[in-house]
């Protein structure tokens, strides 16, 4: 199996830089199929796991894809399948963002429920209500669901019970075409949002609000390809933030906008790490000892879940008790184990985790539960006393673009071992668990 390998020890010194954000390029991908005409040419896109899985999706509806140096060109003027893959929709929830799509250029969309992954059930009620309420005729078929509306559909004002961000994405692509207006309060209101809805609107769409609570979509004929730089990677960005505090380190994070990472640059300045914002990117100097903090994650802008796993990793080394709160997903603390295993002094009671900082870690072989734990492990291993050996690769392929060699170039003690297709085979099997079943049968009642 492969493995990453860590020393800790070393400070991070240097320039990193920050590829496209997994989470825009994946719903822009699933947009590019609302174009009846002209191509889609899609910059910045990183080499992500993700992002070869929606390709295949978008391949499998029939969509002409070509990919080559962080630059996808899409044609989907012929869609020839309405039937979302299985296995491809099984290996990464967000290949669901295919049904708006789908439903609003063909009318019908056959998908199955998506899987959840090991930080919570994640269910996808919120997108189906969304598609009800502008017409759309849904039914549950074996896992699978079935959506139609034969005469289109139509504008609706949607009000979502949570800021889901995937919801607001599905409902915003479907409503590009939807015949009116459609109007979507308590949208969330994350910068992938925003990205998502400039290549809407670059594609023709009619898209505004975006980044506020309240999207206003008014639907168009038809939408053609467009040109389209995806935004830097805030999580990816955030997590080098990190890993230069956790360290002692000074680096320079190219082409990370500050604007997207506010509240973890909050929380960082207030332990004491030294933060530049500049035009191209921020630059970090962190210097020991390093204060401890409380963390509460939210929706944006609130501080982000998909950085509570590494924050807590430098929470173990810092100055004093934290308490680390999850709201978003129920369970977000898988990594709280391996933690224990290097050492760390964390109690979790339900969604609140208590930090004791000022922690020696030391190396173990621990496993990456997810994408984001397995970023926190690498930057715990970081610091930690001895060798800290890293399995679960899968996980972090799907989101970190070279993560070893990023880390490497800034001075990090790492290597990676062993093969990148067996880890790819084993993907699949571990990444989910059962589709959320329940909750959509709940819905059908
Ligand atoms: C590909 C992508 O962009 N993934 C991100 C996206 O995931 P994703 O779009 O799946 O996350 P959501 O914003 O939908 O989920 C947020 C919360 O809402 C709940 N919920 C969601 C939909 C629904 O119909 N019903 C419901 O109850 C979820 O269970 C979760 O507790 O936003 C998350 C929250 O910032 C991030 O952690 C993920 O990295
Ligand atoms: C949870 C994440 O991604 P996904 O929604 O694709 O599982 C993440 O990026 O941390």
């Amino acid at each position: 199996m492969a493995k990453i390998i860590v020393r800790g020890g070393q400070r991070l010194m240097g320039t990193v830089r920050v590829s496209g954000a997994k989470n825009a390029v994946l719903p822009i991908l699933a947009a590019s199929l609302l174009a009846t005409e002209g191509k889609s040419v899609i910059t910045d896109v990183p080499v992500l796991d993700d992002v070869m899985t929606i390709r295949e999706v978008l391949s499998s509806l029939g969509a002409d894809t070509h990919f080559d140096q962080e630059t996808m060109t899409i044609s989907a003027a012929q869609i020839t399948s309405t039937e979302a893959p299985y296995e491809l929709i099984r290996k990464m929830r967000a290949s669901f963002l295919v049904m708006g799509p789908l439903l609003a250029r063909v009318g019908r969309v056959k998908i199955s429920l998506p899987g959840g992954c090991a930080i919570g059930s994640r269910p996808i009620e919120q997108h189906l209500k969304g598609f009800e309420a502008m017409g759309a005729t849904i039914q549950l078929d074996q896992g699978a669901i079935e959506a139609v509306c034969p005469q289109g559909l139509q504008g609706a004002k949607i009000y979502l019970d949570v800021a889901s961000v995937g919801a607001t994405e599905n409902i915003m692509m479907a409503a590009s075409l939807a015949n009116g207006t459609t109007i979507i309060e308590n949208a969330a209101r994350e910068p992938e949002i925003v990205d998502l809805a400039n290549y809407i609107n670059a594609m023709g769409g009619k898209v505004r609000g975006a980044g506020t609570g309240i999207i206003r979509i008014e639907g168009v004929e038809a939408l053609h390809g467009a040109n389209h730089g995806v935004i830097p990677d805030r999580i990816e960005a955030g997590t080098y933030m990190i890993a230069t505090a956790i360290t002692g380190g000074d680096v320079f994070i190219e082409g990370a906008i500050a604007d997207h990472l506010a509240p973890v640059i909050s929380k960082l300045e207030e332990m004491g790490v030294h933060i530049d914002a500049h035009d191209h990117g921020v630059h970090v100097k962190a210097s020991q000892p390093l204060k401890s903090v409380d963390v509460k994650t939210l929706p944006h802008p609130g501080f982000p879940t998909d950085m509570q796993s590494q924050m807590m990793a430098l929470l173990l080394v810092s100055d004093g008790t934290s308490v680390v709160t999850e709201t978003v997903f129920e369970n977000r603390f898988m990594h709280v184990e391996e933690f224990l295993k290097m050492s760390a002094n964390i109690k979790v009671d339900g969604r609140t985790a208590v930090v004791t900082g000022k922690s020696l870690l030391t190396g173990a072989k621990v496993t990456a539960s997810d994408l984001r734990a397995g970023a926190a492990l690498i930057c715990a291993g970081l610091v930690a006393e001895g060798e800290t050996i890293i399995d679960g690769l899968h996980h972090i392929d799907r989101g970190y673009v070279d993560i070893t060699g990023k880390l490497a170039s800034l001075g990090a003690s790492i290597k990676r071992i062993g093969d990148r297709e067996e880890e790819a085979v084993s993907k699949s099997a571990k990444l989910m668990q059962e589709p959320v079943l329940s909750q959509v049968q709940e819905l059908m009642a």
